[in-house]
């Protein structure tokens, strides 16, 4: 697949911006501050409905210099070509009010623009997939099962909500300092209720390990040069609360075995709810919910060593490419995973500079086979030549960012 034509009003440092694009690479050049993550973040936003570095949609609609009327909000629009067949998707995003959605010029929930448009990101941002705490990579999993299946951004926002209100349950039983029996008796409804979103949302996350899983130590020894195995695994809170024992790192069989036992949603529902029933008087104590999808994390090893912590900065690096461009493989390959066609558009957001030769030459290698690229870069330089094709200047003027060929 590859977006054709795109169309923005008042996108970040965007005014209107209406632009055609080819499959390929295509490399958005300019200083640092003219707008070129902005221009790939839209597309980005498209196909995920979130940014990979903003907070929140406010500050994705444009903000005009003081003096100057502030849009209401606003517009990304965007073809795309799915063999022969074109989709026309357009988000509209208003300041404080939900965003509105058209598909193929029809109303349409944002939901439903999910798995048409699949992108994946590469960006400076992404070394917090390693560094940073294990929210970043779960919702890395999240979004790459999202993608596979586009349904589950419903199980997702659902578990959200739940997790939400029964950690505000478990805040005012903490705060009233005795647990009556009503209260005991509607944390039971949210107990059932959590533990069927959160199986769900964990057996996705597992089948997104399990699909993924060659792909990094593929990826990885590619962007490394091969001397170092990296591994990922999933850990989940509720083998920690039944006593299991993390599996070693080097025994994959043992690995797969721990996520195998977490397959099967109705049981993990059934353990799940069990296990918040034991945790009833620590999660009344603590005011939070201390078990489930919430709690759980993905491990990445270098060989037999937690990469936080451990890696280098320059293995970090490595890794983080790897998780990437190992989503764009197993996007790219694994087709009987969706029912969607077409692989994923490669976004490269600002990343050459900052790797070295060996790493440069990798990720160049795999891109330059992938059916659209679009990357950005502050010099034409920064470009490898395998990556060589069409190129834009962007600009930044008084009246919004300006892109020229
Ligand atoms: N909502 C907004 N309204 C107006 N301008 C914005 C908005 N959000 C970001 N900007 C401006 O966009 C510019 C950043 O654009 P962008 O991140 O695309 O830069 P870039 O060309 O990728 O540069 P770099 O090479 O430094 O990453 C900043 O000057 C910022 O002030």
């Amino acid at each position: 697949m590859y977006v054709s034509d795109l169309a923005l009003d008042d996108f970040r440092s965007f005014h209107e911006l209406v632009l055609a694009l080819e499959p390929g690479p295509t490399a958005f050049i300019g200083p640092n501050g003219q707008g070129k993550t902005n221009l790939v973040e839209a597309i980005a936003y498209l196909s995920t409905l979130s940014s990979h570095r903003a907070g929140t949609d406010a500050a994705l609609v444009r903000r005009a210099a003081p003096g100057n009327a502030q849009p209401a909000g606003a517009v990304i629009r965007a073809k795309v070509l799915h063999g022969e067949r074109p989709s026309v998707l357009e988000l509209e995003l208003i300041a404080g009010r939900a965003n509105r959605a058209r598909l193929n010029r029809a109303n349409a929930r944002p939901r439903d623009l999910l798995g048409i448009l699949r992108t994946v990101v590469f960006a400076p941002e992404d070394l917090a997939l390693v560094r940073e705490q294990p929210s970043v990579r779960r919702r890395f999993l999240d979004d790459l099962a999202v993608t596979l299946r586009p349904t589950l951004a419903g199980v997702r926002a659902e578990h959200d909500k739940i997790l939400a209100q029964r950690a505000s349950l478990l805040k005012s039983a903490r705060a009233a300092r005795a647990s009556t029996a009503s209260m005991l008796s509607t944390l039971e409804v949210w107990d059932a209720q959590l533990a069927a979103a959160a199986a769900r949302l964990i057996a996705a996350r597992i089948d997104v390990v399990q699909r993924l899983r060659p792909w990094v130590a593929d990826c990885y020894s590619r962007v490394s040069e091969g001397r170092t195995h990296a591994r990922i695994a999933y850990r989940a809170s509720l083998l920690a609360h039944e006593g299991a024992e993390d599996p070693d790192p080097a025994d994959e069989a043992a690995i797969l075995a721990a996520e195998a036992s977490l397959h099967d949603v109705p049981a993990t529902a059934a353990r799940l709810e069990a296990a918040m029933g034991d945790l009833h008087a620590r999660e009344i104590d603590r005011g939070a919910n201390l078990v489930g999808a919430h709690r759980d994390e993905l491990e990445l090893f270098l060989d037999v060593l937690p990469a936080k912590g451990f890696a280098s900065h320059g293995e970090q690096w490595s890794l983080a490419l790897a998780l990437r461009l190992a989503s764009y493989e197993m996007l790219r390959h694994d087709v009987d995973a969706y029912a969607g066609d077409g692989e994923p558009v490669l976004i490269l957001d600002d990343v050459f500079a900052s790797l070295d030769d060996v790493r440069r030459r990798a990720l160049a290698g795999i891109a330059a086979g992938a059916g659209q690229v679009l990357l950005t870069a502050a010099v034409d330089d920064d470009v490898p030549a395998a990556l060589a094709g069409a190129r834009f200047h962007v600009t930044r003027t008084e009246s919004g960012s300006q892109v020229q060929p």
